[in-house]
This record gives C-alpha cells, structure tokens and sequence, in this order.
C-alpha cells in the first residue's frame, strides 16, 4: 500500500479515496465469487442428489401422469395452472370433455347432474407449460415441469419429474400408481381412436361408456364364439410365434345395415378391455403409404376396425346398392391405384400389404365390417385376413324377443317389493359376469315395472307379430325407445306399426326409385350436353386445321411460284450469255456497259403479263389473309420489297436486252 502511495503521490492525486474504491472493488468480486461459487456448489449439490425422470407425450406414462396430476389437490394451492374442460389424452389435452365423458363431480341420487339436459363440463387442473411447480409425495418433494417441445405445430408436450432421493423407487412408485388410478378410471370405458390421414397418426376420439354384451342380441352362440375366440387369440402370442404364424387375427362381420355389427365390435372391446383404432379407407387423402404409416403404429393389443370395407374404393357418399361395388372396383391384387377428385390413392395391393405386411403390427385383432359382402376381392376376405366371418341378417324372432325383454325389466321372481332401475337389474348374460359396470342414475321416466312372467309372455307376443328376417334390429330398437314406458301398450301397436313400417320402407323405395331415374335422366342429359359440345369444338378445330392447312398450301405454292419465277429469269439470262443483278456476276466477268434506261410501268406490266397477273392474284389473296396477323407497315414494306424486286430483275434484262445488239 505504501508503494502505491508513493507511486500515486506524484501524481497529486488523493490517495484516501483510491485507496476506497480499491477496497470497493476488492470487497465486491470477493463476495461476487463466493456467491457464484456457491451456487453453482449448490447446484451440483442438488443435482447429485436429484433424479429426474422424462415423460414424452407420445408414450403412455405420460398419460398416466397428466391424470394423476390432474386428481392432485396440491393444485388448489399452487400459484399458477392452467384449468381446462379438456381431458387427458394420448395426444395431449386436446380433447373436450363432451356430454359422453364424466360428469363434474360424485353427486346424490336426488342431485341432478344434467342441467337442462345437458351433462355438466368437468374442469381439471393441469400444470401450466413451462413453470416447475412442486409438489409433496409420499415424503418427497417433486419438481414438475411441463414444457412443450414443438410449439410451432401445437403439440408435442413432455413431463420432467425431478425428486431428491437416492435411488429412483420412489418415481417407479408415482408411475405405477399413476397407471392403476388411470386404468381404473378407464375401467368402464373404451378409448376410441381415428386415423388422421394428414398427418398419418391416430388421434384419441373420445371414450364410449362400455355396452354390456348382454344388450347385443344375436343368435345364441355368436357372441360367445366371438368372444372365446377373440380371449383365445389375446393368450396364444407364443403358440403362433411357435409355429411362425403372424401374431394377427381377422374378423370379418358382413350383413344388413343396423343388425349391431359395430355395436357387437363395441361391446367386445370393452369386455377384453381394448381401445379400438378406427379406420375409414375411403376417408380423403387415404393413400398407401398413410395406411401402412397408421398400421405401423397400431399398439399391439387393441382392436383395429375397418369400417364399411366395400367402399375402400370408391368415393361415393350413398351405401345403396347402385353406389359403390365391383363395377368401379379394380379387382386385381395388383390393382393400380386409383386417384379420385378427394387425392386418395389407395390402392387394394396397398390395403393388402399394410394388413399383413412386414410393417403391419401384431396381436392386434382386425375387424372388418360391410353390408356387401358379394363385393369385396377374395384376396381380402381370404382366411389369414379374414379368419371368422360373421354373418349379420335382419331381425329374427328371437331376437325380436331378446330385444324386448333387454328394454323392460322385469320383477325379480318372487319379489314383491317395487323393483329399482339399477345396473343390478341389467340381464344377466354369462359372458357379461366379469364387467363391471358403471354406476348408473335411474332414469328420469317412470318404467313400469312388470313381472318376469308377465313381460315374457309380452315378449313373445312382441315376437309372433314380428315378421322373420324383414325388419333390422335397429327399427325394433327405435320402436321399443318410442314406447319405452309402455310395453303392453308396445305389444298391442306393433302390427299397426309394421304396416306403418311397410308403408314407409314402400315408399322410400318408391321415392329412392325416383330420384335414381332422375338422377339417371339427369346425367343422360348431361352425358348428351357434353357430347353435343364435344363434337362442336371438335367440327370447330377441324375447320380452324384446315383453314391453316390451305393458308399453308398457298403461302407453298407462293413461294414455290417465286422461285419458279427466279429461276425461269434466270434460265433466259443465263441463255442469252450475260449476268443479271439476281445472280451476282462472278469477279471475273466483264462488267456490262453502262446503259441508259427509261422505265415505264407499262412496260413492265406488259412484258410480264402472265407471270405478272398470276403474281399478283397470288399476292392479293395471300396479303389478305396474312393481314391481321402482320402489322400493316410491315405488310406494306413487304409488298414494295417486292415489287422493287422484280422491278430491278425486269429492268437489268430489259438493260441486258437493250444493250445486247
Ligand atoms: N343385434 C342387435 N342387438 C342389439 N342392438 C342392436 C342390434 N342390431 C342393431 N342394434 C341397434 O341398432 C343400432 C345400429 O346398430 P349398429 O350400428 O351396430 O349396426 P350396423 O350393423 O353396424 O349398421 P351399419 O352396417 O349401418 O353400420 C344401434 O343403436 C344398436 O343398438
């Protein structure tokens, strides 16, 4: 300090106050790199202890985690989250909780949980993106963030879960529980998902409640087929893969409309406890290479549908009869693939491949379903791709029967009390005893409730005035709900009903009939219209080729007759022994005397009068088609051109001449 003080003293400058702000400044690194130190110590620190697990969005964790911490109710004390009527889904929140999702909350029998017919909205809590909140579990304090990795595109988030612990149990725990309490939500429920064909990727549709099979009607033995076969199919992985049989399974469920093959498809996957994966071929933009991209990405257990298998191919929005089928369906297995107006280009090789290529996903069951069966390429429905084939027809008597006794509960046998509308009072099917049900409300409307004997003695009646095999279970069904509380009443209407029915179907036909012929007239018409104009265009662009052609042909034979012309000059110059101004004289040769010429115009005219008067009719009819197409200045300095031309050819031979003797 001394020598810097006699260092400064020279200089004249205070020293005390150096001295100050040398300590200032001193003082203030030394505690500026005790702070850094110590924080990043800390950080080490923490980091050394700190296990921190990633959850990407595309995976099912993630799903799991987003609802467990949806159901935390740390949330009710955090500062900031972010509330949304979304629910959790394999791709993010991006689904609203619609009127088929919860309800808002547990309520009492007597509180009604619609308001004005409407379900109420559920609201959930979730973590806002991009802030770590901190929550306390099972002793532990979790550092959560969720971040968005894509948030140009909208999706893509991810969850990092930090935690102090000395080995990662207590993260194998919150999973784990984060799976059972979402598996348990989805108990009663089936995860629909769509194929999204402009992006190639499945997006989450919403969850049905499950259909108890009981509420299926089919002819005894169907269901329990299926569904044996479908349990059977779910535990052989290592019989096929023994055997080397790809690990795949096909259902193909064919027959009238509204006979509940989609219903049925609905039901099983909510017994085997599967989400179903939807695929519509003929939705826009389905081509080869989308298909096989959604196949690939199909989880292993869940069931794959394709629905309405017969329009794959064609676009058309009607089912009927006359829309859609062979005629407009390439048959081959090699079928090229057909580019429609919507720019879907699947091709039937391409359905085929992405169905059992090597890209194709295993231990999925495929189900397939068509009301034209007569329709689809055999290659399609062979076995290996279609292996159990279900044929749906309209309703029976007996399912006329299972359907009535399904909509009126009866009194348990026996019983004398008033019997309560509850899922205990759901028929008992056998294939239905492990589902467990929902808890249902009991209905607004009062159902009379009758006694077993009284309700089937109903039932058959119900059945003996359905007609066999004319009427679709779905018509029945809408019969039953349009008399829900009056089953005598049901009973006692239903052959009015079925002439009514008659009636109608008579008359859509009729109507159908109709609008085809008018349909049909109206394309005719059309078709005609277009041959009409067709031809006209045609008839003109032969006129316009041919007035081309002739213009061509004369400006050929003009040309041809110059060159003639040039070329006869030339003859008589060359016999009579002397150059002319058309063809240059050679070096050599002598020049021609000078000569003196006096040139009229008709002397010109009247030397040349037949080549002259050819020329010039050529050229009149030549100029006056070639007219528009030149400008007139242009034209006209053509014309002179030409005409100083032959006027100079004429005057160097009438020059030649004169000089000659
Ligand atoms: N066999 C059945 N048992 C119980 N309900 C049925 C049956 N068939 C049809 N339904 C009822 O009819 C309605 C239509 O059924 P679903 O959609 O399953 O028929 P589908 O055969 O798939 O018809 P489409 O071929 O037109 O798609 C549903 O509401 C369903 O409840």
């Amino acid at each position: 300090m001394d020598a810097l003080k006699s260092m400064l003293s020279p200089l004249g400058m205070n020293t005390n106050a150096i001295q100050d702000t040398l300590k200032l400044v001193v003082i203030g690194g030394t505690v500026e790199t005790a702070r850094r130190a110590s924080v990043s110590a800390w950080n080490g620190f923490v980091d050394s202890f700190f296990l921190t697990a990633h959850f990407s969005q595309e995976d099912y964790p993630y799903d799991w985690l987003m609802h467990w911490l949806s159901k935390q109710p740390a949330w009710g004390r955090s500062r900031e989250f972010e509330i949304t009527t979304r629910t959790v889904s394999r791709n993010g929140l991006t689904q609203s909780t619609t009127g088929d999702l919860e309800e808002e909350e547990e309520v009492d029998d007597d509180d009604d949980s619609l308001v004005h017919g409407r379900r109420k909205r559920k609201i959930s809590f979730m973590p806002s993106l991009d802030t770590t909140h901190t929550i306390y579990y099972r002793g532990h304090w979790l550092r959560i963030t969720r971040t968005k990795r894509y948030p140009d595109y909208g999706h893509g988030s991810s969850l990092k879960i930090s935690v102090v612990a000395r080995n990662n149990d207590i993260l194998k725990k919150l999973v784990l529980e984060a799976k059972r309490e979402y598996e348990k939500d989805a108990e009663h429920r089936v995860h629909i998902f769509m194929a999204d064909t402009t992006y190639g990727c499945w997006r989450w549709n919403g969850a049905r409640q499950k259909r108890p099979m009981s509420s299926i009607v089919l002819q005894p033995g169907v269901k329990d087929m299926l569904l044996a076969d479908c349990k059977d199919f779910l535990c052989s992985e290592e019989w096929y893969a023994e055997r080397g049989i790809p690990f795949r399974r096909g259902y193909l469920l064919h027959g009238v409309p509204g006979s509940g093959k989609t219903s049925l498809i609905h039901s099983l996957a909510g017994e085997l406890g599967l989400d179903i994966y939807v695929v519509s071929l003929s939705s826009k933009g389905m081509s080869d290479n989308t298909l096989t991209t959604l196949m690939g990405h199909v989880p292993t257990r869940c069931i794959l549908l394709l629905e309405d298998l017969d329009a794959a191919f064609t676009r058309s929005v009607s089912r009927d009869s006359s829309s859609t089928g062979a005629p407009t369906v390439p048959t081959s297995t090699t079928a090229a693939a057909t580019e429609t107006n919507d720019g879907s280009t699947l091709s039937l090789s391409g359905l085929l491949n992405s169905l059992d290529g090597v890209a194709a996903a295993e231990g999925r069951l495929l189900f397939a379903t068509t009301n034209h069966i007569e329709r689809l390429d055999p290659a399609l429905s062979r076995p290996g791709r279609m292996d159990v084939w279900v044929n749906f027809t309209h309703a029976t008597k007996w399912q006329a029967e299972g359907i009535f006794k399904c909509f009126f509960p009866h009194k348990p046998q026996g019983s004398t009390a008033a019997p309560s509308i509850s899922a205990d009072d759901e028929p008992v099917d056998p294939s239905q005893k492990n589902l467990p049900l929902p808890k249902r409300k009991a209905p607004g409307h009062a159902i009379p409730v009758l006694d077993e004997a009284e309700i089937s003695e109903l039932a058959k009646r119900f059945a003996d005035a359905i007609p066999e095999n004319e009427l679709s279970v779905a018509a029945l069904q809408g019969y039953l709900l349009k008399n829900k509380v009056r089953p005598r009443e049901c009973v006692e209407e239903v052959d009015e009903w079925i002439i009514q029915e008659r009636e109608t179907r008579e008359k859509l036909k009729k109507e159908k009939a109709e609008r085809e012929a008018k349909e049909k007239k109206e394309a005719e018409e059309k078709e005609r219209k277009e041959k009409e104009e067709k031809a006209a265009k045609e008839l003109e662009e032969k006129e316009a080729k041919e007035k081309a052609d002739r213009k061509e042909a004369r400006a050929k034979a003009k040309k041809a007759l110059r060159a003639e012309t040039a070329i006869k000059l030339e003859e008589s110059i060359n016999t009579s022994g002397t150059t002319t101004p058309v063809s240059p004289a050679p070096a050599s040769a002598p020049a021609p005397a000078p000569i003196q010429i006096s040139i009229s115009e008709s002397s010109s005219s009247e030397s040349d009068t037949s080549n002259g008067g050819i020329e010039a009719d050529t050229e009149e009819s030549v100029t006056s088609e070639e007219e528009p197409d030149k400008p007139a200045g242009e034209s006209a300095a053509v014309d002179s051109a030409a005409k100083e031309a032959g006027k100079e050819k004429w005057v160097a031979v009438k020059g030649q001449q004169t000089s000659e003797p």
